[in-house]
């Protein structure tokens, strides 16, 4: 996250880490976030190449044992069909994730809310992103959970020839576009917006300019997750 401050621990109790072992030790890589006990919804580009993943509930320092962590294992990856790792700019960058057993819901990890099918926010509605990824263009991770606010750009704006153009679907959902943005290692988190009063979470943090995180008028995009309750009810039941 480019811009915004440092979450409140345990503010978005839904939000998880996504890492990967390497060496007898886990990375972070990209962010998800925990829609039922026993699933996490992330971005298809994360986990489109086979690791051992490993999901971190309720953490704040992705650097330090504060004591409110769940280590949950991952027994089962499903990609979206239709996700091609070649074409971003196609959409479907969405994937589910089966725990290998049930996270254990307390103030520090809750589910999230997912919006009604085919639920379109309107510009400007606030929304916040949240993730541990990089704090500048080119800079490294954050030790600490970040959140920054990224009003909605609705689709007319950003599919605009100086904006993302065509690159930008309707399956998708555009915020911000000023100083603050998503940045890598952000990627599968949540769009967090408000909609009557309670954080919905409305997109899978997909992808930002190739020339910046924090590019003008290259909004952070995400997939809109109101394009795909179907398929997630398909999987999770
Ligand atoms: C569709 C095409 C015009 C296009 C649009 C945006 C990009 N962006 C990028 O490549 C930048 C630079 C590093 C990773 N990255 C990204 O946007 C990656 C997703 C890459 C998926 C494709 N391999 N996502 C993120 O960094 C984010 F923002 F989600 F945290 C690349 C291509």
């Amino acid at each position: 996250v480019v811009g915004g401050a440092v979450a409140k621990p345990n503010s978005w109790p839904w939000q998880i880490s996504l890492q990967y072992l390497s060496g007898g030790s886990y990375y972070h890589t990209c962010g998800g976030t925990l829609i039922r006990t026993r699933w996490v919804m992330t971005a298809a580009h994360c986990v489109d190449t086979s690791r051992t993943w490993r999901v971190v509930l309720g953490d704040h320092d992705i650097y330090n044992h504060e004591g409110r962590e769940q280590y949950m294992s991952v027994s089962a990856v499903y990609i979206h069909p239709n996700w091609n790792s070649n074409s971003v700019a196609s959409g479907y960058d969405i994937a589910l994730l089966r725990l290998s057993s049930d996270a254990s819901l307390n103030s520090y990890v809750q589910l999230g809310s997912l919006p009604p099918s085919g639920q379109v926010l309107p510009n400007n509605n606030p929304c916040y992103i949240t993730g541990w990824g990089r704090t500048q263009t080119g800079g490294s991770l954050s030790a600490q959970l970040k959140q920054a606010s990224l009003p909605v750009v609705d689709h007319s704006t950003c599919s605009r020839s100086d904006w993302w153009g065509s690159t930008v679907k309707n399956t998708m959902v555009c915020a911000g576009g000023g100083s603050e943005s998503g940045c890598q290692g952000d990627s599968g988190g949540p769009l967090n917006c408000q909609v009557s009063g309670k954080y919905v979470v409305h997109g899978v943090t997909s992808f930002v300019s190739s020339s910046g995180c924090n590019a003008y008028k290259k909004p952070t995009v995400f997939t809109r997750v109101s394009a795909y309750i179907s398929w997630i009810n398909g999987i999770i039941g």
